[in-house]
């Protein structure tokens, strides 16, 4: 496929799409994009299904609807392949007429719309804005329990917690998780737990943060089933690619700035988080380093699924957590009311 893509593009078009998703004996769908530099393999679940008469076409279709919304080449491949593969997935058990092939269903967005079928958004993007990440090592410092650290930085205006608490005891962490819940919910605002996606299933967390060395994003998506959120961290346009082909539903994108709070982390500045932005449809979250004297500088990037700052120790190595979270959050609604 690798060499097909290839002498394709000698022929002329400036991108290559070659689709493998009837390949015998690979439990994957797998396209291939050539771009006439890099090659890249797009892999989804292979849906079972003898119902893929017009797949070919819709796929063309959702990609050519994509460019006209003004997205580059790749991200509207990816997003037409998901489409094509949600629309296979529904269109499955269809069953009409005899032959060998039976019809893939065109009508699946409005169907969805009458029946209410869309897929839930579990994550609202502006929910991103101000997120709040734990560190057990910064809350003994200065004497506090998770729970009392959560409680504050909502009361001063988080707008999403996680939990990352890199060396607490599994019951006791599950114990600290299931308090944080209960503040959580009572404010409304949603609880993810770094890493841990045991502990989010047992506590019934929002969602899970994951990192590239971490559970899958696809792993921890059928472990935690639908409804839950997945973030996942990305330094790289690759990397946030594959994040949607996934299934995550935001990316956490950093060090934007050089961290003592993560060891040997890489900085890939704000052009990094750039590329990041570009290449993913994904709401993103910038990390690494930020606080009150440079959060405006990272939202006047004014990026339109730049969603917010996740922040640790600006906020919790700090005497009065609440009113640091105060002050970050004028600084952001500051700096997006005037990119807007
Ligand atoms: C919002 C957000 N973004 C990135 C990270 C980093 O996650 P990871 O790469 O898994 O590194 P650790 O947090 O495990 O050190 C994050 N936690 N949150
Ligand atoms: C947990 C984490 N992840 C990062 C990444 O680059 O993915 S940077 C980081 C630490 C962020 O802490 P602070 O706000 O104290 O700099």
């Amino acid at each position: 496929m690798h060499s097909a893509a290839k002498l394709l593009h000698q022929m002329g078009p400036r991108h290559v799409l070659v689709k493998g998703g009837d390949l015998p004996g690979s439990c994957d769908a797998v396209d291939v994009f050539f771009d006439g530099e890099r090659i890249h393999d797009l892999s989804l679940p292979h849906v079972k299904t003898r119902n893929t008469h017009g797949t070919g076409c819709t796929l063309a279709s959702c990609i050519a609807a994509e460019l006209a919304k003004g997205s580059p080449m790749l991200p509207a491949v990816q997003v037409a392949k998901r489409f094509v593969e949600n629309a296979l997935d529904y269109s499955k058990e269809i069953s009409i007429g005899k032959g060998p092939q039976g019809p893939f269903d065109h009508f699946l967005m409005l169907n969805r719309k009458v029946h209410n079928f869309r897929k839930k958004t579990v994550l609202d993007p502006s929910d991103l804005f101000l997120y709040a990440v734990t560190d057990s090592g910064m809350n003994r410092k200065w004497g506090r329990s998770i729970e009392d650290a959560v409680k504050a930085a909502i009361e001063g205006g988080a707008t999403i917690i996680q939990l990352r608490e890199k060396d607490a005891e599994t019951r006791n962490f599950l114990e600290a998780a299931k308090s944080c819940m209960e503040v959580c919910h009572s404010w409304g605002v949603p609880l993810l737990i770094n890493d841990r996606i045991d502990i989010a299933l047992a506590c019934d967390a929002d969602g899970v943060h994951v990192g590239q060395s971490d559970m899958p994003v696809r792993t921890a998506r059928a472990l935690l089933g639908p409804e839950k959120i997945i973030g996942v961290s990305c330094k790289t346009p690759e990397q946030a690619q594959q994040a949607y082909m996934d299934g995550a539903d935001y990316i956490g994108s950093g060090g934007i700035y050089p961290t003592n709070t993560k060891e040997n982390n890489l900085t890939i500045g704000l052009e990094g988080l750039k590329a990041v932005c570009l290449s993913s449809k994904l709401p993103v979250v910038a990390i690494g380093g930020i606080g009150i004297s440079n959060a405006h500088a990272v939202m006047e990037l004014g990026l339109p699924n730049l969603k917010g700052v996740a922040v640790v120790s600006a906020l919790f190595d700090q005497e009065c957590i609440s009113t640091e979270v105060k002050k970050l959050y004028e600084v952001l609604s500051r700096a997006s009311s005037e990119v807007k």
